[in-house]
């Protein structure tokens, strides 16, 4: 069951606008200032201009009425001045808030426990870290500046219609009531669809997500027609959720329309009537009222039309800061040394069962310790204890000494790493991937790693470790991904290091030569590696065999062999399995041996062709075959299990 990531109440977003305002005041004051100056500027022409129309009936003379129009020139160079420079400072506070609102959310993802956001999925995160976050910017730097401004004219040009004529001026303001509560009843209905409307866009991520990534999964099991009614399910409900905005708007937009025909319909008709009457109005002063009249439609469009744009990012500005509501969970342990031990460790995901039931470990100190067992036995949930991502049921799991799940997460970086399968490629340079975690490291160094790791394809790029990777930028595969976060490893160097299947997204054949390489620039640390190519468990200096929930057997590769038991059954149906599939064949059985035990020359190198498995039976007709007639292209690999 997903738990979605929460969502910050709306007065609680209004709160960060407000407080990242506030954060900014010299530039919020600046633009303010502007546009009231700007503003103020574009109401005068009206008025000068309904002056000019009495002055000309008054019979003012031409010089008079020369300056007046001189007043209206200076203030439409005063307006334009004031307003583009507010609008400059209006989009450079957006910016700036921006900024510090995605450096905030960095900070705050970064501290979110894994666990957390498993529970949530993918998409969920994902879409908050990319669209909201893009939303929730615009709204700073362009919605929120748009209806600020919006706002402060329409109370500009209301105020500057009361200074012309108080009366004739109360019929702008006609226009806000209405106005006001259409505006209310149609953000109190819509605010809910529009959050509604991410949280369905983020389900669409998540579920697409899911069909790319598990790809192969879904053409093994032929689920395409229910990935696909999966996603038609969510797209049908975004779509209605859109439609229900649609359906707001149906309302809203004619609702204000008709709010905005209002005051110039009365303002036109109380002042032809007042005019008429032979009321104590002039046809300038009606005329000027009108123009502002006639002004307000202006703001009040460019307010409508960002309406939608401001509601979404208020929606995605609720969804960042429901982020920031998670409770922190608290890592203070500090552990003294590095000394690993799973005591009596029983853990399950969730309400779900036991997946390990009192399981002890304490692997050696500076030790390779290789950790295999059948598929879903817990082998990763092993590691995922030990790097602190989830905590035991019931025992514990420490490193020196400090419970795994309870040490501060920058001090367990520095103790131990865990490269799984899943690799990021930062749209940076090589250098800068991989002096993530040591950003002293020098270029001797991060070669070194790279040529560790196998790494080769560094030396054919011209621009060597400054290439960029990434989006416009050099596109890694995932075996050279994974190759630079093993390189990353080495170069960060932690006394311990986890390997869930850190190499299975390499080529086979050369994936065990950088096991070897890695093994060699690890040699020191304490290393638990997980591993379903078991020539990684031959060469480590103790094997765990995960199954029934604990430990089944530890000791040493040969010694599980001669055991007999469940490690020697998993080597030996390993290695019919590399046979069967013409991989790289491990080296006890490169060496053919005579049913008496007596060894024989090692075979020379296979060339490519049919590989043949054979059964105990065969093996002295197959020697003589292969003695006989080694020039014939037969290549023979004996199958020495029991
Ligand atoms: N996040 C999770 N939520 C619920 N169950 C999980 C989760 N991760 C793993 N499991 C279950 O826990 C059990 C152990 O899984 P785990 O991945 O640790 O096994 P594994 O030995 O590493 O398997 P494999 O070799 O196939 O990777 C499995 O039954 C698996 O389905």
């Amino acid at each position: 069951m997903r738990q979605r990531l929460p969502v910050a109440a709306g007065r609680d977003a209004l709160y960060t606008l407000l407080r990242l305002s506030s954060a900014r005041k010299g530039l919020v004051a600046g633009f303010l200032s502007c546009y009231l100056i700007g503003l103020a500027a574009t109401s005068l022409i009206p008025i000068l201009f309904g002056t000019i129309i009495d002055g000309i009936g008054a019979g003012w003379s031409s010089e008079r009425l020369n300056w007046t129009a001189a007043g209206i020139v200076a203030s439409i160079v005063v307006a334009a001045v004031f307003l583009r420079y507010g609008s400059l400072l209006g989009r450079r506070f957006g910016e700036l808030a921006a900024a510090q609102l995605r450096e905030r959310f960095t900070e705050r993802v970064l501290r979110l426990d894994l666990g957390t956001v498993e529970a949530a999925g993918r998409g969920d995160l994902s879409t908050r870290t990319s669209a909201d976050i893009q939303s929730a910017t615009t709204l700073f730097h362009t919605n929120g500046p748009e209806l600020l401004s919006g706002a402060l004219e329409v109370a500009v040009i209301a105020a500057a219609a009361v200074f012309v004529h108080p009366v004739l001026g109360l019929g702008i303001i006609t226009v806000l009531p209405p106005l006001i509560f259409v505006f209310r009843r149609y953000w109190k209905r819509s605010q809910g669809v529009f959050v509604a409307e991410r949280g369905a866009m983020s389900e669409i991520a998540e579920s697409l997500g899911a069909t790319s990534e598990g790809s192969q999964t879904v053409e093994s099991f032929r689920m395409q027609e229910e990935r696909e009614r999966a996603t038609e399910t969510e797209a049908g409900e975004h779509q209605r959720l859109l439609r229900r905005i649609l359906g707001l708007f149906s309302w809203f937009l004619p609702a204000t329309d008709m709010s905005l025909a209002t005051p110039i319909v009365l303002v036109s008709l109380m002042g032809g009537l007042w005019y008429l009457g032979g009321g104590a109005i002039t046809i300038g002063a009606i005329s000027a009222v009108a123009i502002l009249a006639m002004r307000l439609d202006g703001p009040l469009y460019r307010m409508m039309n960002s309406m939608i744009e401001f509601q979404q990012g208020a929606a995605a500005l609720a969804r960042i800061e429901g982020v920031g509501t998670i409770p922190e969970t608290r890592r203070e342990s500090v552990p003294e040394g590095d000394e690993i031990v799973f005591r009596n460790v029983t853990f399950g995901y969730g309400d779900g069962p036991d997946v390990l039931t009192d399981l002890d470990l304490r692997p050696q100190k500076g030790k390779r310790l290789a950790i295999v067992g059948p598929s879903g036995a817990g082998k990763s949930t092993l590691a995922r204890l030990l790097a602190g991502i989830d905590a035991p049921r019931k025992g514990s799991v420490t490193i020196g000494g400090a419970e795994a799940s309870d040490i501060d997460t920058e001090v367990l970086r520095r103790h131990l790493i865990l490269v799984t399968q899943e690799h990021y490629v930062f749209n940076a340079s090589v250098r800068d991937n991989l002096r993530l975690a040591t950003p002293e490291a020098d270029d001797a160094r991060l070669k070194g790693a790279l040529d560790a790791v196998g790494a080769t394809w560094i030396d054919s790029l011209d621009e060597g470790l400054d290439t960029v990777l990434g989006d416009g930028g050099l596109e890694l595969d995932p075996a050279e991904a994974q190759q630079l976060a093993l390189a990353r490893v080495i170069i960060a160097d932690p006394p311990i290091v986890i390997l869930d299947e850190a190499t299975a997204g390499i080529d086979p054949d050369n994936a065990g030569g950088i096991e070897a390489a890695l093994a060699g620039a690890l040699d020191g640390r304490t290393v638990l590696a997980i591993a379903h190519q078991l020539e990684a468990a031959r060469t480590a200096d103790q094997v765990a065999v995960v199954s029934g929930g604990g430990i089944a057997e530890l000791g040493s590769h040969e010694e599980l062999v001669a055991l007999g038991g469940e490690y020697a059954r998993l080597w030996a149906a390993w290695r019919q399995e590399v046979l069967r599939s013409g991989g790289p064949v491990p080296p006890e059985s490169r060496r053919a041996r005579p049913a008496h035990g007596k060894a024989v020359p090692a075979a020379p190198a296979c060339p490519p062709g049919p590989r043949f498995v054979l059964s105990p039976p065969d093996v002295r007709v197959i020697f003589r075959a292969v003695r006989s007639s080694p020039r014939r292209g037969i290549c023979a690999f004996l199958d020495d299990t029991p």
